[in-house]
């Protein structure tokens, strides 16, 4: 069917002349300032670029002079009538088809730069890149070349080829195309340029001259390449100098010319470094985008955890008050019963999860039944406690007294680590038995080995490797040393009161101890504190002994010997030696002097952290970007489909609105020729990238009834937005 409005027009000044009152556009709308009647002169049609390439941000894309094309070329010089036609759609959407036959002409728009500099740098650049690029630039059109223009050196925003979903035809919405592939295929190679701009057509590319218009179309070998290595997201893996070459079906292919590449740094993810990308654990394309199941599953249940909440009947079954001092929301973290090494504190005590009133925030609350703080003098002790940060010891936030649980009670308050686990729970806790069946010949211990008797006694599983025992001690030791330096003891160095999360180890509860056993008659606090800190490292060597043997029997005063005796036929000397060292007590321990027997694996250790930090940033920069897309649906959700404001119930209709709403169409209701939906998800990351950068490439809407097209650029699609979503925020906040 033919199209019966096409689109010319593109001034930023909204020209009524234009306007035509028989067509549908609501009345109001800035549509009308697009359109041109029937009679208008029709276009060129213009190649569109269909592989939204994940890995090439879209300002590689190919792009040309304020984004016009071969066939925008023309429009440049004037107008030159083509036939349009329009593939009515399915459903009314947009259809590929009709709308690349449906391109407009357009006229280049210059913005000047604010900034002076800014605007030399650019036509320096500018030159340098057209001098590059001339080849590629031109178009002959009836009989002579054509140049294109240079993009303005003074334009703040560079247009871009268009990388809209738009078809050439049927063939080129390849299966590959949609995102049902995601994670079928191997990830798009990067391949890297010497110089992103070729002076040579690849060798890839046909050029044909039809009527007086140069063609180009991709080779055979090309197309096949490029169609098998399309991926889920629609990205053509490669970023190609002539990306994206259409084999249009009713000869409406053309070239995109190489752009010039430029400007826009930032808004786009540029893809994993490749540092990065070798620790990833998988290759797939989601991981490109989303973070490793790993990680997510294991934020997944941090979050899980920190939100559980007791009802109503539970908190009472547990008798727990609703609000204990600013908090409530209590929730028990109780583990089973245990014994502890370290045997001191015997005050019955409970621990919660609880959210503070105020702020919403979750701490983890320790409380010590039935006590009563004899002295307020050991408030000086809490205060040191309180000052002391260190990433391997739980933060002590405050300290009160409170009869909400029906006794006099003292709560410590401690930072909240969801998903923990006790060093007890995780290396002495035997693993859970299938069929009630221990297999005896599993793991290291041996029934019949002499070397099987402690372990034998536990089940906890085979030996823990030596690097697991080192990169625990860094991370105890490296506690103890800021708790020893501040001039405070832990007092209960005990694997139930150190706690796990993920690879990091924490001091908890630190500072219990001094509160609960405090002693306002001591003569000498310091001289006290120094021999609670000798205690703190033979605890130490208790527990690393442990560890070892993976067998808390093992630290028994009988077992001690042959304890030690099987860390050396297991382990290096050095971790003997260390262990050794510790239980010592005959001469004056510190634990600055256990930094030399770690030695070189703390390089290891640095390394190791190090990577996991490139790791995590490179995840933090794709989250970032999908946080930002994130921020542009929510406004444009608001807006679209806005029942009534400010009792206008057709706001969100017209005037700009009505651009947003067509907007929103083309972005996620695109459909095949044929009617099917066009899922892309490149397709939707690349131009809402467009659109948050306001970019002076234009996009083409079609009305719904499909008799209308407009052409706009992102960047007036953004000002709509954020015009529309100003209002919002202004009848909201009144
Ligand atoms: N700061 C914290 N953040 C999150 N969870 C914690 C924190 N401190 C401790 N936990 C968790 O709370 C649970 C209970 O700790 P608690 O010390 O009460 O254990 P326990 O084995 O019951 O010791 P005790 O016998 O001394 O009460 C443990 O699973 C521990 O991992």
């Amino acid at each position: 069917m033919q199209i019966a409005n096409v689109v010319m027009s593109y001034t930023a000044a909204m020209d009524p002349i234009f306007y035509s009152p028989s067509n549908v556009i609501p009345s109001e709308s800035k549509l009308a300032t697009y359109m041109v009647t029937q009679q208008s002169p029709e276009f060129i049609p213009t190649r569109i670029n269909s592989s939204p390439n994940f890995y090439s941000p879209y300002h590689n894309t190919p792009m040309l002079n304020n984004g016009l094309n071969g066939g925008v070329a023309n429009a440049v010089n004037g107008l030159t009538p083509t036939s349009s036609t329009s593939n009515k759609s399915v459903n009314g959407t947009p259809s590929m088809l009709g709308l690349q036959k449906a391109t407009a002409a357009v006229v280049a728009q210059q913005k000047q730069l604010q900034q002076k500099h800014h605007q030399q740098q650019q036509q320096q650049q500018q030159s340098h890149l057209q001098q590059q690029q001339q080849p590629q630039h031109s178009l002959i059109n009836g009989g002579s070349q054509q140049q294109i223009g240079p993009p303005n050196a003074n334009q703040g925003y560079v247009g871009m080829t268009t990388t809209t979903p738009l078809k050439g035809g049927r063939s080129s919405l390849r299966r590959n195309d949609s995102p049902s592939s995601i994670g079928e295929k191997s990830p798009p190679r990067i391949t890297p340029h010497a110089s992103p701009i070729p002076t040579t057509l690849p060798a890839s590319v046909h050029q044909e001259n039809v009527g007086g218009t140069v063609y180009f179309y991709p080779t055979a070998n090309h197309t096949t390449a490029q169609s098998s290595s399309a991926v889920g997201l629609g990205a053509g893996g490669v970023v190609d100098t002539v990306a994206s070459h259409h084999t249009g079906q009713t000869g409406g292919a053309s070239l995109t010319p190489v752009q010039p590449s430029i400007l826009y740094t930032g808004h786009v993810y540029p893809g994993p470094a490749s540092n990065v990308i070798t620790m990833q654990p998988k290759t797939q394309l989601e991981s490109a985008f989303f973070m490793p199941d790993e990680m997510r599953s294991e934020v997944l249940s941090r979050n899980v955890i920190s939100n559980l909440m007791l009802d109503a009947s539970e908190t009472a079954q547990h008798a727990l008050p609703l609000e204990v001092d600013n908090y409530h929301s209590l929730y028990p973290l109780e583990a089973l019963p245990v014994q502890p090494l370290h045997a001191k504190l015997t005050l019955p005590s409970s621990t919660y999860k609880a959210t503070h009133s105020t702020t919403g925030i979750k701490y983890c609350l320790r409380r010590l039944h039935g006590f009563r703080l004899q002295s307020t003098k050991c408030m000086t002790v809490v205060e040191m406690w309180k000052k002391l940060q260190h990433s391997n010891v739980v933060q002590l936030r405050e300290v009160f007294t409170t009869k909400a649980f029906g006794d006099n009670s003292l709560v410590l308050v401690y930072d909240y680590h969801p998903n923990s686990q006790t060093l007890l729970a995780k290396y002495f806790t035997p693993p859970p038995e299938s069929n009630g069946y221990n297999d005896p010949f599993q793991g290291e211990a041996r029934p019949f080995s002499h070397k099987s008797n402690l372990q034998r006694t536990t089940g906890n599983g085979p030996l823990l490797p030596e690097a697991t025992i080192w990169a625990i001690i860094m991370q105890l030791t490296a506690g103890l040393r800021a708790i020893h330096q501040a001039g405070l003891a832990c007092r209960s160095l005990d694997p139930t009161k150190i706690i796990v999360t993920g690879k990091r180890i924490r001091f908890s509860f630190s500072g219990t101890s001094d509160i609960a056993q405090f002693d306002p008659n001591v003569a000498n606090p310091l001289a006290v504190v120094s021999m609670h800190q000798q205690e703190d490292l033979t605890a130490l060597g208790r527990l690393v002994l442990a560890l070892a043997c993976k067998c808390l029997q093992s630290v028994q005063r009988d077992n001690v010997q042959s304890s030690i005796e099987m860390v050396s036929r297991h382990y290096s000397s050095d971790l003997r030696n260390f262990i050794v060292y510790l239980f010592t007590t005959t001469q004056r321990r510190s634990v600055t002097d256990l930094m030399p027997m770690i030695g070189a694996r703390f390089y290891t250790q640095l390394d190791a952290l190090q990577a996991q930090c490139d790791m995590q940033e490179d995840e933090l920069a794709k989250e970032m970007e999908n946080g930002r897309l994130y921020r542009i649906l929510v406004k444009l959700n608001c807006i679209n489909e806005r029942p009534d404001f400010n009792l206008d119930c057709t706001w969100s209709e017209i005037g700009d609105r009505y651009m947003l709403k067509l907007f929103r169409d083309f972005l996620f209701h695109s459909v095949t020729e044929d009617g099917r939906p066009w899922l892309d998800h490149a397709h939707i990351v690349q131009c809402l990238n467009k659109l948050d950068a306001g970019s002076l490439e234009r996009v083409q809407l079609m009305s719904r009834d499909e008799q209308s097209v407009l052409i706009v650029t992102y960047a007036e699609l953004k000002n709509c937005l954020d015009k529309a979503f100003s209002e919002l925020l202004a009848s909201a906040a009144s």
